[in-house]
């Protein structure tokens, strides 16, 4: 048995499961003796002769298993019988960091259980994967068993009973978003473009990008203010005027010369795509360093969109779910360049889509998504909200350009040394 799988195994009983309906986590947890509990909300409506199976990925290799993850989704699609419903779920060791595995939970109606299980059983044999199966065990459908099948033969692991278990005080994926999601050193978002490289050829060109460290020859001598906000707030207009207006430079997180491979860094999965975002702030923290000894930087964009849009899309649900304030994912990386101020625009959710649609232009999937989502766009402006290290001051970005513009000034001039 790999060994990854028998350290997930041996606190088997220990886990927490969720699943997600529609965003909304439902947890339980394992118990070996039935105290008369009724089975969590997830099994409910079902019949006593109905299955449910849960597919959890067990890769020890990151890079394996984030790629694999999209893929067990397609592949279930594809050959599950009709009728099986398809959902997302996770386990984890409450507290436990990088505890978190992510996998798929599927509701199967009897007729078509035993064609499931010969699927999963046949998967199981081929992927990293942990299987279990649930099924009513009397109690007039109140009580549920899982069943661990081994990852190695076919036979059975161990049987437990599934309880309902109360909520953690945050989503779960926060136990792992720290160098899954979001990087906070320069070597660690490099290593996952290093160890990528063998599978996304690419990987090697950014790399050619990189600077030797993260380390600038000397600190910026003119003020360096960053412009942050969701799409179409009104970022391309102010940086614009304010390079005009401060006779700045202006420079923007991902880079122009790693233009050439965000789109398809941009389809890789959560852990290949934020490291990439996360290396092209280290690069234009290297622009910023040059040009600041010249005259003041403007910048579009820089390490709080890219662990904002990481942290939201980690979590699910509503704003409630984020890791609570203070909490070290929002600290600013040790090795990144601090700006002397941040500025985050702000725009109500009609006025922003106006103006999107005023503009026009292609949106990225997580733009598009942010437009359907309305609590994924909440959870993005708090996560925004939440990053410290350098200070962070709310625009109102809904006054015309030119008031937008006074405004930032006047921002700029109190909080900076121009
Ligand atoms: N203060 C403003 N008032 C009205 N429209 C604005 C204002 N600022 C920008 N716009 C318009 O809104 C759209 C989005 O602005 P843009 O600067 O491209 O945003 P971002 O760079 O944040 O995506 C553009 O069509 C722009 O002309
Ligand atoms: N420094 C950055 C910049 C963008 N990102 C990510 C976050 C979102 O998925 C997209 C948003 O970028 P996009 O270019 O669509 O946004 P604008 O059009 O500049 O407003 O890129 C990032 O992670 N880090």
């Amino acid at each position: 048995m790999a060994k990854h799988a028998k350290s997930l195994l041996s606190r088997w009983s220990s886990r927490v499961f969720l699943v997600e309906v529609d965003e909304k986590p439902h947890y339980f947890r394992l118990q070996a003796r039935h105290g008369g509990e009724r089975a969590p909300r997830v099994f409910g409506r079902l019949r006593q002769e109905d299955r449910c199976f849960s597919v959890l990925v067990c890769t020890g290799d990151r890079i394996k298993g984030a790629k694999f993850y999209p893929e067990l989704r397609d592949k279930l699609s594809n050959e599950l019988p009709p009728g099986c419903d398809l959902t997302t779920m996770g386990s984890f060791l409450p507290r436990v960091r990088d505890s978190f595995i992510r996998g798929y939970f599927l509701k199967s109606s009897a007729e078509y259980s035993a064609h499931v299980e010969r699927l999963l059983r046949d998967l199981g044999r081929r992927e990293p994967l942990l299987v279990c199966s649930y099924a009513a065990s009397g109690g007039g459908g109140q009580a549920w068993t899982q069943r661990l099948w081994s990852p190695s033969e076919d036979e059975t692991v161990s049987d437990y009973f599934v309880v309902s278990s109360d909520e953690p005080e945050c989503h779960p994926s926060a136990l792992s978003m720290i160098n899954n999601d979001v990087f906070y050193s320069f070597e660690e978002a490099r290593d996952v473009f290093r160890k990528c490289r063998d599978v996304i050829p690419e990987a090697a060109s950014v790399l050619e990008m990189l600077p030797g460290s993260a380390e600038v020859s000397q600190k910026p001598l003119f003020p360096v203010v960053v412009l942050e906000g969701l799409d179409a707030t009104g970022k391309t207009t102010l940086t614009e005027s304010l390079r005009e207006t401060l006779g700045a430079a202006l420079l923007r997180s991902p880079p122009d010369c790693l233009s050439p491979w965000r789109a398809l860094f941009d389809r890789e999965p959560p852990l290949i795509r934020r490291a990439f975002y996360a290396l092209g702030n280290y690069i234009t923290a290297q622009q910023i360093a040059q040009e600041g000894m010249k005259t003041p930087v403007i910048v579009d964009r820089f390490w709080h969109s890219t662990a904002a849009y990481a942290i939201a899309t980690a979590t699910g649900g509503p704003v409630s779910n984020l890791p609570g304030e203070g909490s070290e994912v929002y600290s600013w990386p040790g090795d990144l360049l601090r700006p002397s101020l941040v500025l985050l625009l702000t725009l109500d959710a009609e006025e922003r889509k106006r103006r999107l649609k005023d503009r026009g232009l292609e949106k990225t999937d997580e733009e598009q998504k942010l437009d359907r989502n309305q609590l994924f766009r909440l959870r993005v402006e708090e996560a925004y909200r939440r990053i410290s290290g350098p200070p962070c001051v709310t625009v109102d970005a809904s006054p015309s350009a030119d008031k937008v513009l006074q405004q930032t000034l006047l921002l700029i001039r109190n909080n900076c040394h121009l």
